[in-house]
């Protein structure tokens, strides 16, 4: 069981990422009633083509589905940011329990898990240039409420027994990732960082005030990943989320009043 527990978790980041204490860091606590409606926000432009999806893989920390990113085939516009952000991958962070694994809260509210669409900035040549950059990254979060099966996840469910231990990956193609998207797309928007090391501070958030639903048996299957490669003491992948850090000041803007 301590084998499980890596000293490795949120609370020991700052030692060799001082930047855990920054002035940007995320997730953080939404307050909708101190967010404040701004009617110059756009709404989203969402437009990903299938036909990029790549492969998906357990890299140790969640399980990701990476897409070819070479051109505009799948990107983001419009909604706070200037500009073309291109979709690189998407990944998830859960509990252990269905009362906790969000990244991000509502007024406290912990959800089942979230969903990460993380897109750069292609104004810079490449993600990890823009990774640097204050606005290089540009994520898409979206929370997961347990309640109904969600078809749209089987897909990536189904793929589970080829990722189970860390390193795994397989080949994953024609995934649509829109159809993971809540029907309305109200956002809350500000300025962050990545959630897990190196925890730059290049994100502009942009999360959904609509959860998607996700059955329990379902989210029992996201704990069956593991953390631990072929061989190693068995981790399930679980409460693989940073909890929310302290805002200092930053507006949170909502597109919808
Ligand atoms: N969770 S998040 O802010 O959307 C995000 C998006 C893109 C990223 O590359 C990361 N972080 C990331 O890939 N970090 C390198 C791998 C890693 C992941 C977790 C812990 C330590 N190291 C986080
Ligand atoms: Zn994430």
């Amino acid at each position: 069981e301590y084998l499980c527990h890596f000293s490795s978790g949120p609370a020991k980041w700052v030692a060799n990422f001082p930047i855990a204490d920054g002035p940007r860091q995320s997730p953080i606590d939404i307050v909708p009633g101190e967010a404040s409606y701004d009617a110059g926000l756009k709404p989203l432009s969402i437009k990903y083509d299938p036909s990029t999806c790549l492969d998906i893989l357990n890299n140790g920390h969640s399980f990701q589905v990476t897409f070819v990113d070479d051109n505009d085939s799948s990107t983001l516009t419009d909604g706070p940011i200037s500009g073309t952000y291109r979709l690189k991958q998407f990944h998830f962070h859960w509990g252990a329990a269905d009362d906790r694994g969000s990244e991000h809260t509502v007024a406290g509210t912990k959800y089942a898990a979230e969903l990460h669409l993380v897109h750069w900035n292609t104004a810079y040549p490449s993600f990890g240039e823009a990774a640097s950059k204050p606005d290089g990254l540009a994520v898409v979060g979206v929370f997961l409420q347990v309640g109904a099966e969600n078809a749209s996840l089987q897909r990536l469910l189904d793929a589970f027994d080829s990722i189970k231990t860390k390193g795994s990956q397989t080949s994953f193609a024609n995934f649509d990732p829109s159809t993971m998207l809540p029907g309305c797309l109200d956002y809350w928007t500000y300025d962050g960082s990545l959630t897990t090391p190196p925890l730059l501070e290049s994100v502009t958030w942009i999360v959904c005030k609509e959860p998607v639903s996700v059955s329990p048996e379902q989210m029992a299957k996201f704990r069956s990943l593991l953390f631990s490669a072929d061989g190693e003491a068995e981790c399930c992948m679980m409460d693989n989320y940073r909890p929310p850090q302290p805002l200092k000041g930053r507006p949170v803007r909502a597109s919808f009043q």
